[in-house]
C-alpha cells in the first residue's frame, strides 16, 4: 500500500463560472520519496498540493494517507492532519513580520506533539547566528531558510513546497534545494515540490506532469541527480 494515494480525484471551483481545475487525477507516492509536480501556470499544481495538505477538499475521488481517507475527514480532522503531519513552504516565505526568526519557528511548533527544538533546526539550516533577526533583517534566501526550518521543526511526515525557489536567484535556489533534498534523505520525510522549473525535476524520484488539470504523464527516476549535477 502506497503512503499517499490519489484515486480519480476531481476538483471543481464553483463561482460565476465553474472551473474544473483537476480532472481524474490518480497517482501514488511512497514514504520518503522526493516528488516534483511539474507544469505550466494554471495547470492545477497548487490545487493538487492544497488537497494533499488538507487545505482544500476534493470535489470527488479518493485521497489516502497511510490508508486514512483524507477525503472523508471533517473540518476538525483536517486541522489535526495539517497540524500533525504537514509542513508547508511557500514561494514568498509567509513569515510573521513582527516575530524574530526563532519566534516564527517556535510559533509553528507550539501545537505540535513531537516538534524539534526550534533553535537547533535554525542552526541546522545555517541560521544559528540569526535567531533574533526579524524577517526584514534577512535576505530572501535566509527568509526561505527560516520558512523551511519552520516547516521542518514540526517534524512532519510530509513536506509540501509551492515554488520554494521561485523568488530566489539561481545560486540561492541551489542552497534551498540542497537543504530540502538533504532533509528528505536524512529524515525520510516525503517531500513534494510544485514548480514550473523543469531543471528541478531532475532531482526527483518521481515527476508528476500536470497540464490543463490533468496528469499528462508520470516519470519515475531510478537515479535522480544531486543538486550539484543539475543544469539551470
Ligand atoms: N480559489 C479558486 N477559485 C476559482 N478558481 C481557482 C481557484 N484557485 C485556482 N483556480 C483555478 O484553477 C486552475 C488551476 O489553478 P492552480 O493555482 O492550481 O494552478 P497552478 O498550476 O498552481 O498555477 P501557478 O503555477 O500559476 O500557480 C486555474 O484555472 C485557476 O484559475
Amino acid at each position: 500500500m502506497a503512503f499517499i494515494t490519489f484515486k480519480h480525484v476531481n476538483k471543481i471551483y464553483h463561482g460565476a463560472v465553474d472551473t474544473l481545475a483537476i480532472k481524474d487525477a490518480s497517482f501514488t507516492i511512497d514514504q520518503g520519496e522526493f516528488v516534483v509536480i511539474l507544469g505550466p501556470s494554471g495547470a492545477g499544481k497548487t490545487t493538487l498540493l492544497n488537497m494533499l495538505g488538507g487545505m482544500d477538499r476534493a470535489s470527488s475521488g479518493e485521497i489516502l494517507m497511510n490508508e486514512s481517507h483524507i477525503d472523508q475527514y471533517n473540518k476538525k480532522q483536517l486541522t489535526m492532519y495539517r497540524r500533525d503531519h504537514i509542513g508547508f513552504v511557500f514561494q514568498f516565505y509567509n513569515l510573521v513580520a513582527n516575530l524574530t526568526a526563532l519566534e516564527n519557528v517556535e510559533l509553528a511548533c507550539q501545537l505540535c506533539k513531537d516538534a524539534f527544538d526550534p533553535a537547533d533546526i535554525l542552526t541546522k539550516v545555517g541560521l544559528g547566528d540569526r535567531l533574533n533577526n526579524f524577517p526584514s533583517q534577512l535576505s530572501g534566501g535566509e527568509q526561505q531558510r527560516v520558512a523551511i526550518a519552520r516547516a521542518i521543526a514540526k517534524n512532519p511526515q510530509i513536506l509540501l513546497c509551492d515554488e520554494p525557489t521561485g523568488a530566489l536567484d539561481s545560486e540561492t535556489g541551489v542552497h534551498i534545494l540542497k537543504l530540502l533534498t538533504q532533509f528528505c534523505a536524512q529524515e525520510r520525510v516525503t517531500t513534494i515540490i510544485v514548480t514550473h522549473n523543469s531543471a528541478i525535476a531532475q532531482l526527483a524520484n518521481q515527476v508528476i506532469h500536470v497540464h490543463n488539470g490533468q496528469i499528462a504523464k508520470i516519470i519515475k527516476n531510478e537515479h535522480p541527480l544531486s543538486v550539484d549535477e543539475i543544469t539551470w
